[in-house]
């Protein structure tokens, strides 16, 4: 198997199979191979691109609704990934357990070419739908994979690069895929380490309902393990193994076939004390670190239950933004549209949740649109829906569209200062008429929502290049919720403690004073997005009893207030140069990423390989 296929053999590649019909080996990795043969005997036409209808917004609604507890479990790893995603161009897709897309996020600019070959929520990514791609040959390869550019079966989905990782259930179920997507001609050879360590912390999640009268038993070959997302853990229903993480198969050198047919003495020679931790010898003679939870010990290590939320739920907000978002709150009340602004984030989408929580519409809908993400040409059909017919491709029952589906709750216009012109106008006069005209003709339909939209723009900027219609301006902004940036918020150490405590929650797991100040005097460009996905990171690799000390920290952070005599003695904003080359910085990441993708994305055994520890080689390549 070659795991470092380079573009030109990848294309040599695909003459010889496409063209000639010649299996080309020793140039693509075996399990593409395995793929594109499974496309081929089903026929599939590698040249063009099958014509896949999204479902409709209810559907994809009662998709999500029955894959209510992976989008939850997923949703911090999500939200980490994102801020990856932002910064490298990439969108962060989850899919059930078919390869339906349900979430995807990030870079608007991607995501808006993406949806051009459905890369979008709603459209399926199976192998069966659309031949070799990550998504769908990770299910059923059943392992991570990256797919890049030609590899895909199809030639349209070349301009893809994707790295997916199945994510199991304790019971060794597939139960989605957890995805990062990018174009093909960026290099994102670190995406499989991301996605694989990401759908493994979710993985851990899910231990933590439903064996509440189970024994739990926790192993890993370093004692520092136990209680963290990497431990392995088995589960047994009186002495029967009855459920499982892929760390414990690994360790005891099983499969998900184990399940149900393993006692516990068949694996290990004796159960450790309750509480305790021990040594144990594993059958094979392996030894091990372990500690047994029975009832009373695993209710105590699911995860506290929510703090008790703020005024506004999981926003951390200064009294001065409290005030302005209760203010908000009345508007919506009394009926006048709310606009939103602040920088990437900063939580305008979550305000714009809180509002409808709090509101008098919130029985019904909080529906979401993000006016940058859907390409210009499908935003008209999203928002107005069409009627059957109404154009080549359209649906044949037609299509409700999202403003009548927004009917008696909110309508949420995320980045709405990117709506084009022609569409402005359109939603101008829906909010004049408060009623709905389908594409292709029909009745138009009368609709009742509260109106919320958002934008990190300066849209009284917009309106001055004519670029945003003044009139609709003044429709939407008659009140305004500006929230900072993290960077304007005096003292950031009381919002980082904050957000610390409810990312480690019951773990206690603590700050080193240094990490807190560097994590404060940061400026986070990203906002709260970053901040709080750099916690979720420091928490998923932080040791119990130990804190979390400043070098943990990405090299940017840690920077953020060097002491005089470090900047003198360890420089790093001036990495020495090879004569013509690379800096010594970039080489070092290349050869780590050359390390990780040499062992198949596996962070572990790259670590190992490279003789460094899996946290380091973790972050430095998150903030190459
Ligand atoms: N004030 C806040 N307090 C706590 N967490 C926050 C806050 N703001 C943002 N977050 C975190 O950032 C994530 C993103 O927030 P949200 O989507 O609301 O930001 P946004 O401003 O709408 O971003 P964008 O403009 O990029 O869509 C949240 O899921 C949450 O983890």
């Amino acid at each position: 198997m070659r795991a470092d296929a380079t573009p030109r053999a990848v294309s040599v590649a695909r003459r010889q199979f496409f063209d000639h019909g010649r299996p080309p080996q020793s140039l693509i990795a075996e399990p593409i191979l395995r793929s594109w043969r499974r496309c081929a005997d089903r026929g599939l036409d590698n040249h063009s691109l099958p014509s896949l209808v999204p479902l409709t917004e209810g559907e994809l609604r009662e998709a999500s609704e029955r894959n209510e507890r992976l989008r939850r479990l997923s949703r911090p790893e999500i939200e980490s990934l994102y801020a990856e995603a932002m910064q490298t161009g990439c969108v962060v897709i989850l899919t059930d357990p078919n390869g339906l897309i349900l979430d995807s996020r990030g870079n608007a600019g991607f995501a808006s070419r993406a949806a051009q070959v459905a890369l979008r929520p709603g459209v399926s990514w199976s192998e069966n739908a659309t031949g070799t791609n990550a998504v769908g040959t990770a299910l059923l390869e059943c392992r991570p994979i990256a797919v890049h550019g030609g590899e895909h079966y199809l030639d349209p989905h070349g301009i893809l690069s994707c790295s997916a990782a199945p994510i199991m259930d304790p019971y060794g179920r597939a139960v989605g895929v957890l995805d990062l997507s990018g174009p093909a001609a960026v290099d994102h050879r670190h995406a499989l380490g991301l996605v694989r360590l990401a759908a493994e912390q979710i993985e851990h999640r899910f231990f933590d309902e439903g064996f509440a009268d189970m024994r739990v038993l926790r192993v890993g070959d370093d004692r520092a393990l136990l209680g963290t997302p990497r431990e392995g853990v088995l589960v047994f229903d009186g002495d029967r193994l009855v459920a499982a993480n892929r760390h414990a198969l690994g360790l005891l050198h099983m499969d998900w076939s184990a399940l149900g047919r393993l006692r516990a003495d068949e694996l290990v020679e004796r159960l450790p004390e309750g509480g305790q931790v021990a040594r144990l010898e594993a059958a094979g003679g392996r030894a091990l670190f372990a500690r047994l939870d029975g009832e009373r010990r695993v209710a105590a290590l699911r995860p506290a239950p929510p703090r008790p939320a703020g005024p506004f739920g999981d926003l951390v907000l200064r009294e001065e933004d409290e005030k302005a978002l209760a203010r908000a709150i009345k508007m919506i009340v009394a009926g006048v549209p709310v606009l939103v602004q602040g920088e990437t984030g900063t939580g305008k989408e979550m305000a714009a949740r809180e509002i409808h929580r709090k509101g008098p519409r919130a029985s019904g809908p909080f529906v979401a649109v993000n006016c940058a993400a859907i390409p210009e040409t499908l935003i008209e059909a999203e928002l107005f829906g069409y009627e059957e017919g109404a154009f080549t491709g359209a649906r044949r029952n037609g299509r409700k569209g999202l403003l009548r589906e927004a009917d008696g709750g909110v309508l949420f216009l995320d980045e709405i200062g990117d709506m084009p012109l022609a569409l402005q106008s359109r939603l101008l006069r829906v909010l004049q008429d408060h009623e709905v005209q389908p594409l292709g003709g029909g009745k138009p339909v009368r609709v009742d929502f509260a109106l919320i939209c958002a934008t990190h723009r300066n849209l009284k900027e917009r309106v001055e290049a004519q670029t945003f219609r003044s009139d609709l301006y003044f429709r939407i902004a008659h009140f305004t919720l500006d929230l900072p940036a993290v960077r304007q918020l005096g003292d950031r150490l009381p919002a980082v403690r904050e957000l610390w405590s409810r990312v480690a929650h019951d773990r206690g797991l603590m700050l080193s004073p240094a990490c807190e100040r560097h994590l404060a005097d940061y400026h986070w460009p990203g906002n709260f997005r970053q901040l709080v996905g750099t916690l979720r990171m420091l928490a998923a690799l932080a040791e119990p009893d130990r804190p979390v000390e400043a070098d943990m920290l990405p090299p940017d952070i840690r920077a953020a207030t060097p002491e005089p005599c470090q900047i003198i003695l360890h420089d790093s904003s001036a990495p020495s140069r090879p004569e013509g080359g690379m800096s010594l910085d970039a080489l070092t990441v290349e050869a780590m990423r050359r390390t990780l993708d040499s062992c198949g994305g596996n962070v572990s055994q790259a670590a190992k390989r490279l003789g460094i520890n899996r946290s380091t080689l973790y972050r430095r390549l998150l903030n190459a």
